[in-house]
């Protein structure tokens, strides 16, 4: 049987964590592309690093390092972590100038290499770089995707778990919205165990995990200083990589192209969607309450400000 083939565009921190979990959850076969230059052998050896782990951990996947998109031709899933990731003091907008420029350069060479790939996109500003992800591969929207969202919801669920003191398994929540301060979580959504959230926090505590959870990817940068964060970011577009080459049919949050869902007109946001082997198949349309609405219009106000803010930058 053939193996799908991996790609991840960007063998830094969160590139080639991805291809770690991949590899480990023997997605499939990986190539690890990243820049010419200085350091245009660095794939190269993390691939074989990590390759040379396959008989500890017992995958058969090949993995390879590379600076040639000729290599990645075919891919079932192009992951794109190409970018630079910002420090302490730095929003993740003040990125969008240099990596709206890295997005152009990766995704023509994407959309020639892999034309019937799935790409799911994870540099920052997340929101902007789906958009111009989907302008310049030309590919349907469905298979252009941002992840952000299995993210957001796994850093709310991790403080909800450690708050209540209970296993992360069993808390089921959902966030929605930009990837940023203005991400919307549902508390309507968040359960624990079958249990509405309300009846196990009350609304104070809430409103702080709530707030931890917006602000999560900034903690980690004031703590690493020189870079964001990377395992959790990882393993959620790993999870993302998988519902597609296993057609799992996930419904999680992810950045998707929402026109008249949503009533968002033409923007990437994050909403609930069903992810499978076409990217994704369905965009789940919920009944929101008067202030999540109101709190969902105003994170669609912000990415739509930066995507015309990046109109001007390319
Ligand atoms: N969406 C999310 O949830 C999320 C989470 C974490 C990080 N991020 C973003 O992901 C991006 C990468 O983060 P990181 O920590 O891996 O950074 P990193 O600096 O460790 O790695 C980025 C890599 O991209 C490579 N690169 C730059 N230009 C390229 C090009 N034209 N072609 C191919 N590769 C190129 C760099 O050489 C580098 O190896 C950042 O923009 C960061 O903000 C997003
Ligand atoms: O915070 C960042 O800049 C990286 C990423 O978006 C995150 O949420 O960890």
């Amino acid at each position: 049987m053939r193996r799908a083939k991996i790609s991840i565009v960007g063998a830094g921190n969160v590139g080639a964590t991805c291809a770690h979990w991949c590899a480990a959850e023997q997605l499939g076969d990986i190539v690890l592309l990243d820049i010419p230059g200085d350091m245009a052998d660095m794939p190269r050896g993390k691939a074989l690093d990590l390759r040379q782990s396959s008989p500890i951990f017992g995958f058969d996947s090949n993995i390879i390092g590379t600076n040639d998109y000729a290599d990645t031709a075919g891919s079932d899933v192009v992951v794109i972590t190409a970018g630079i990731p910002r420090k302490p003091g730095m929003s993740r907008d003040d990125l969008l100038a240099t990596n709206a420029k890295i997005m152009g350069l990766v995704c023509e060479q994407v959309a020639k290499s892999s034309p019937d790939a799935v790409v799911i996109v994870v540099s920052n500003p997340l929101d902007a770089m789906v958009q111009r992800a989907l302008q310049v591969t030309g590919f349907p929207p469905n298979r252009v995707i941002g992840q952000a969202g299995v993210l957001d919801t796994a850093r709310y669920r991790t403080f909800l778990a450690m708050e209540l003191g209970v296993s992360v398994e069993d808390i089921s929540a959902l966030l929605m919205g930009g990837h940023g301060d203005t991400m919307v979580p549902l508390a309507s959504c968040t359960s624990v165990g079958g249990i509405p959230i309300s009846q196990l926090l009350s609304q104070d505590k809430l409103d702080a995990i709530i707030d931890r959870a917006r602000k999560g990817g900034a903690e980690i940068v004031g703590l690493l200083k020189t870079g964001s964060a990377f395992y959790a970011p990882a393993g959620a577009t790993a999870q993302m990589v998988e519902a597609v080459i296993r057609d799992k049919k996930r419904l999680i949050p992810c950045a998707a192209y929402c026109d008249k869902e949503y009533g968002v007109g033409g923007y990437y946001v994050g909403v609930p969607v069903i992810l499978g082997t076409g990217g994704v198949e369905k965009i789940v349309e919920l009944e929101l309450t008067d202030s999540e609405t109101a709190a969902f219009k105003k994170s669609v106000d912000a990415v739509k400000e930066l995507v015309t803010a990046m109109a001007g930058l390319v």
